[in-house]
């Protein structure tokens, strides 16, 4: 099968059903937000999303960028079929694995062990496919005995290694990503980094939304600039956060860019295994 996502004037509104709405100051337009308007039954909504038109391909990989509230979460539940749109339409058409909030999806009372199959199967996996994957993610969590103690002993920071692991070992058509999965140390993002960037190779179409650019660099090729719930802009990642935040932004991304692909060639003269591996599983997915 092949995997898309086509929208057509995609709509959101969330009806507000207790408003204060002698304050509400009609058409203003804040910084952060949707716009706060009115809908046909005269009951108060933020328009969340406004004539959202996208169509993504296989191997597309798209950065949204915007303000808080400008609805670029609105828009990954959108195209995770979480919220149906108000008016306009979204066809989704691929296993969507959405990776919004690493905890969902976890019980503190049952091991870790049993957490990474049913985070797994949360994402869409078998059990089987989870049972054939479970050592090496317990090998990366590093988490030894802990694996055998339940949820409720661990730190977040130790939640977040199972979830990352689980996360980074499945083959998604259309992977989600929300900007939480920013927030682990440094030290192990370091590890994860390349597991995540391998996942990404791996899914046929990520959307990502993130606040840091050196993230949306390292992931994605192309952006999309959410304004006040429209597509502002569409583009290169470079010319979009340059529009979006400014020319150091946009210079700061130019040179991440230069960076990766310098290390890219790099690793191109000396192909690893892991990268052959890589290619290969690349030609399997879709089958
Ligand atoms: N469940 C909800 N009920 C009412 N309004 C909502 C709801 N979810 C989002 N909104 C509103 O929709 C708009 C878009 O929010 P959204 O969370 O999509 O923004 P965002 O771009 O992801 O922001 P951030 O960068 O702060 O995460 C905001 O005005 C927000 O107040």
């Amino acid at each position: 099968m092949t995997v898309s996502i086509d929208t057509h004037s995609a709509c959101v509104d969330f009806p507000i059903f207790d408003a204060k709405t002698r304050s509400l100051k009609k058409a203003f337009l804040g910084k952060a937000g949707g716009t706060i308007g009115r809908n046909a039954s005269d009951v108060v909504v933020v328009e969340a999303l406004r004539d959202i038109t996208l169509s993504l391909r296989e191997g597309d990989r798209v950065g949204l960028v915007g303000h808080n509230g400008a609805g670029k979460s609105t828009l990954l539940r959108l195209l995770a079929g979480i919220y149906e749109p108000t008016r306009g339409s979204a066809v989704v058409r691929g296993r969507v694995a959405p990776v919004f909030d690493l905890g969902v999806g976890m019980d503190p009372e049952i091991s870790g062990y049993e957490n990474i199959i049913i985070r797994g199967l949360f994402l869409g996996q078998t059990r089987k496919q989870m049972a054939s994957k479970i050592d090496e993610i317990a090998e990366f969590t590093e988490l030894g005995d802990y694996l055998d103690m339940p949820l409720r002993t661990y730190s977040t920071g130790m939640r977040v290694r199972i979830a990352m692991g689980v996360v980074t070992s499945i083959d998604p058509e259309i992977l989600l990503l929300d900007e939480g999965i920013g927030a682990v140390d440094a030290e192990f993002m370091k590890k994860a980094r390349t597991r995540l960037q391998e996942l990404v190779k791996r899914s046929g179409i990520l959307v990502f939304a993130s606040h840091s650019n050196e993230f949306l660099a390292q992931l994605c090729d192309t952006a999309m600039w959410i304004d006040h719930g429209q597509v502002r802009q569409q583009g290169g990642i470079e010319d979009v956060v340059r529009a979006y935040e400014g020319d150091d932004a946009g210079d700061h991304v130019a040179h991440i860019l230069r960076e990766l692909a310098a290390s890219d060639s790099e690793r191109d003269g000396t192909a690893s295994d892991s990268e052959r591996d890589g290619t290969a599983s690349d030609g399997e997915r879709g089958a």
